[in-house]
């Protein structure tokens, strides 16, 4: 597996208090990671350091293969990584317009836009949502959208953080079900959860942080 990420001794503090010092961070191409750890380890604060969300210190950074500075945040990161809210903030339009958001940002043509907006949908299972208003969605079906949202964008790291934590039975393993296919994509997904609710992929490396370090634990070997 080639290398997407690579960080040495990633820092960050609050004020006084260092929240993590990592030694090495390594995040290869096309592979999934669950990051575990208690409430408080950094978990959170880790995801949106690597999405460009909060600053953080690195003494030596490479993106896709390229020496970057992490610090101001990279621009070759800022149009290939995305991340996930717990609650994502949809606008109060339709499905399709939040999906396209993105899209239309970046200037793409709008029969582009239709197209690909099409394809999220059904890839994502709510096509049948297309014209609703996103008051109304649940909380699966609103991270079933952030996700279609976020894939839109083909990002090369997709940043989720506990994309699980508030959903149970179908609606969870409805999101759990779309990991897979984000990585034989060719995009590399980090997912934040608690150790409790470990997210049991066939494949997925596991990343714990405690005490402000990363272990890198065995791979889980059970299918969701
Ligand atoms: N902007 C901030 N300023 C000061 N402290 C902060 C800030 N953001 C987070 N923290 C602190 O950093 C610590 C880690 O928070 P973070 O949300 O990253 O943890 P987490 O592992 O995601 O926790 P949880 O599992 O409860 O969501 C917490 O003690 C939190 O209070």
């Amino acid at each position: 597996m080639s290398p997407l990420l690579t960080l040495h001794h990633l820092r960050k503090s609050f004020g006084e208090r260092q929240l993590f010092d990592i030694d090495l961070l390594n995040i290869a191409a096309g592979t999934a990671y669950v990051l575990t750890g208690l409430n408080g380890a950094g978990k959170s604060t880790l995801l949106r350091v690597l999405g460009g969300l909060e600053s953080a210190e690195a003494e030596a950074a490479a993106f896709a293969g390229e020496a970057v500075r992490f610090s101001p945040y990279p621009q070759a990161m800022r149009e290939s990584v995305i991340y996930v809210h717990q609650h994502p903030v949809m606008f109060s339009t339709s499905v399709a317009a939040n999906i396209a958001y993105g899209l239309v940002a970046r200037g793409v043509p709008r029969q582009r836009i239709d197209a690909l907006v099409d394809d999220a949908m059904a890839w994502a299972g709510v096509a049948h949502l297309r014209d609703s208003r996103t008051q109304t969605l649940s909380g699966g079906e609103k991270q079933r959208i952030a996700l279609a949202r976020a894939k839109v964008l083909q990002p090369r790291l997709l940043l989720l953080d506990e994309p699980t934590s508030n959903l149970d039975g179908a609606a969870r393993e409805q999101v759990l079900a779309l990991i897979p296919s984000l990585t034989a994509s060719g995009a590399s997904v980090i997912m934040a959860c608690h150790d409790r609710d470990l997210i049991a992929l066939r494949g997925v490396h596991r990343l714990k942080l405690s005490g402000g370090r990363i272990q890198v634990r065995a791979q889980r070997s059970r299918v969701a």
